[in-house]
């Protein structure tokens, strides 16, 4: 199937079918920015259905709803307004912009294909059989070292820097493919849309990139809401917006799209996970960040409970998501065979993070991320605690006191505040904000050298031993007090879909124009068709009376009773839209009461009673029975017309 996948196929039907089209295209449309229809939506909102249950339900966790509109404030404090870049490079004639690495891999798989159309052109030579002028580019011949080397690089591609980068683009002369110009070297640019809020333009805001800064500032009131039990975990979803350098590849890569994020708060100290075992047996596809950095993309078939032990996976709580990241892809559709788990390597991950595991999910545009699981340790409840003085951390009663020893300033009251007077306030309190190393350090120099200088309030301060002493002292605590660390799950909805249509298209092999969507009863947008063999007024009663009772038990069920269209071509026209059952309507109903049952993949058929029918039909839906199963029961018939 994968191998017959034709993209245009594919694209003209979601356009036809208004699964998703350009926004604005009456206006000539803008890049990155998609309108959903009827079908789109619904997939869409089934997978939103899902992840809620298989997480928000399941899981027990926290769902809040954020605000879009961000303060720069939270994202300067959170890193964003610095580092949320990609690296840009320019055609240097016609300005073209380009995802610098997304051009490098462009460019080099293109000449690896090139080198592969040469191969199979030599060995047609050789057998005779070339064709002539066949071969629009003209094929390239690469040497052994090239190959290997951009192999090497196109593992590695999520791994550089900005000067690499560079190199990498003069050594390998990358050029824009269209006009063979050479392009710039790669420069930040960062993906935020900046705003205003409020009339006076001066309080400057961004679209949010991701759900999480709005979890996170709400910490405190989270933990409060959970009884100040831990661990927990917060969720939210929806619209996130980036301003993608060169949004290409549909959904893949868009500036407004729907995330689904988790943030589970644990105990640094503890990362055990108590329903690890529910999925310390379920296997996966890894690619760990050593196997990448050998130039490799080889994936290794792993037990999650295996590869946590062996410190691939670097705990259990991340295991444990990483397990429920799959049984969500699993249940929703995806097709396991094109999904592996890819972890991040050393440059790639953002210096706080402890490990981070992509799953990518295979489709025609290669191996894409869908949902990032990154283990962020306490960094983002500490940055925000230390800009606001919020304290963002929990507060655990301790049944054995904890009692150690820590080095404390202690200035000399009576000449300390007389010496530094309004200074020194802030003196104590830069004092107060170091580590134990810190001190540690300073003890010795004011042991050794008499006094010590402190920076605050950008001036340097000179303390000497008769102002302040450094001791060790002991302590006492009852309570332990500690900022906990997040594992965040962090699904692009869009991503999902896309890949999902992808897995769910095929041409029926007998028909070869009559393309389906095997989407599960679960995601289907519309559950059930209904439909009327012919026109004959004896049959409207009964499609209102059937629609009427799906409808009313919450089965989304669609009426084709364009009975000028032969009843193969509505199934057909139905089926693209992956419509998982149809129910029709024919003279036997009006003596007997009887319906038959259409499945859309095997298009086989079972006639019974309407209730039987309606019963089965709800069963199918909600999960409770299979038509596998079904037709052991029950006898099929034959097809009334395919
Ligand atoms: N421009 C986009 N369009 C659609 N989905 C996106 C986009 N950017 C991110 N996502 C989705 O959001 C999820 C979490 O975002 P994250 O910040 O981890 O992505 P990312 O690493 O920036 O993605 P990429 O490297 O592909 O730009 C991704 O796994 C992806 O599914």
């Amino acid at each position: 199937m994968e191998k017959s996948f034709d993209r245009a196929t594919l694209e003209a039907v979601l356009t036809k079918r208004f699964f998703y089209v350009p926004s604005f295209s009456i206006y000539g449309g803008v890049a990155g920015l998609y309108d959903f229809g009827p079908i789109g939506a619904a997939l869409q909102q089934n997978l939103i259905n899902v992840w809620r249950q298989h997480f928000v339900v399941e899981e027990d966790m926290l769902e809040i709803e954020g605000a879009i509109i961000t303060p720069a404030e939270v994202l300067k404090t959170s890193g964003h307004v610095e580092k949320f870049t990609d690296f840009m490079c320019k055609d240097s004639v016609t300005q073209e912009v380009f995802r610098a690495d997304h051009l490098v891999e462009a460019v080099l798989e293109a000449r690896l294909e090139a080198d592969l159309t040469a191969q199979t052109a030599n060995a047609e030579i050789s057998a005779g059989s070339a064709k002539k002028n066949k071969a629009t580019k003209p094929p390239v011949k690469l040497t052994e070292q090239q190959i290997a080397k951009y192999n090497e690089i196109l593992a590695k591609i999520d791994n550089y820097n900005k000067q690499e980068l560079a190199d990498i683009i003069t050594e390998h002369d990358i050029r824009n493919p269209a006009t063979n110009n050479s392009v710039t070297p790669p420069n930040e640019f960062n993906l935020m849309f900046e705003t205003s809020i409020g009339p006076a333009g001066n309080h400057k805001g961004y679209l949010r990139p991701e759900t999480a800064q709005a979890q996170f500032v709400n910490f405190s009131r989270l933990l409060e809401f959970n009884n100040q039990k831990m661990p927990f975990a917060s969720a939210m979803v929806g619209r996130s917006f980036r301003n993608e350098i060169s949004p290409r590849s549909g959904l893949l890569r868009v500036r407004e799209f729907n995330m689904a994020e988790v943030e589970h708060y644990v105990d640094p100290n503890d990362k055990s996970h108590k329903k690890f075992s529910e999925v310390a047996n379920i296997k996966l596809n890894l690619l760990p960040a050593n196997v990448q950095e050998k130039g490799s993309t080889q994936t290794v078939e792993i037990s999650i409970g295996e590869a946590v032990s062996q410190k691939i996976i670097d705990n259990e709580t991340l295991g444990y998501f990483l397990g429920r990241i799959y049984l969500y892809l699993v249940k929703v559709g995806i097709d396991t065979s094109r999904l592996r788990f890819r972890q991040h390597m050393s440059n790639e991950m953002a210096h706080y993070a402890c490990d981070c595991w992509d799953a990518e999910i295979k489709n025609s545009y290669g191996w894409i991320e869908c949902v990032g699981c990154a283990d962020r340790s306490a960094y983002d409840l500490t940055v925000h605690s230390k800009k606001t003085k919020e304290k963002l951390c929990v507060r655990e009663n301790l049944e054995t006191p904890l009692v150690y020893d820590a080095l404390v300033c202690n200035p000399n009251k009576k000449v300390f505040g007389p010496k530094f007077k309004q200074n020194a306030k802030i003196i104590q309190e830069t004092l107060e904000s170091l580590s134990q190393s810190e001190l540690e350090k300073l003890k010795s120099e004011l042991d050794t050298a008499g006094k010590i200088n402190i920076d605050a309030n950008n001036q340097t301060f000179e303390i000497s031993s008769d102002l302040m002493t450094i001791n060790l002292q002991t302590f006492k605590e009852n309570v332990r007090e500690y900022t906990p660390n997040v594992i965040e799950p962090s699904f692009g909805i869009g991503r999902i879909l896309y890949s999902l249509i992808e897995h769910s298209f095929y041409l029926r092999p007998e028909a070869e124009l009559r393309t389906v969507f095997k989407f599960n009863p679960t995601i289907a947008p519309f559950k059930v068709l209904i439909l009327p063999l012919s026109n004959n007024d004896l049959f409207a009663p009964f499609l209102i009376d059937i629609a009427r009772k799906l409808r009313n038990n919450g089965v989304p069920a669609r009426v084709d009773d364009a009975a000028s269209a032969s009843i193969g071509r509505r199934y057909s026209r139905n089926d693209e839209l992956g419509i998982p059952f149809a129910i029709t309507v024919d003279f036997q109903t009006v003596s007997d009461k009887t319906i038959t049952i259409r499945e859309r993949d095997s298009t086989n058929q079972i006639r019974g009673s309407i209730e039987v029918i309606l019963d089965l039909v709800a069963d199918f839906i909600y999960g409770r029975n299979t038509w596998a199963k079904a037709t052991e029961t029950y006898q099929l018939v034959s097809s009334t017309s395919d």
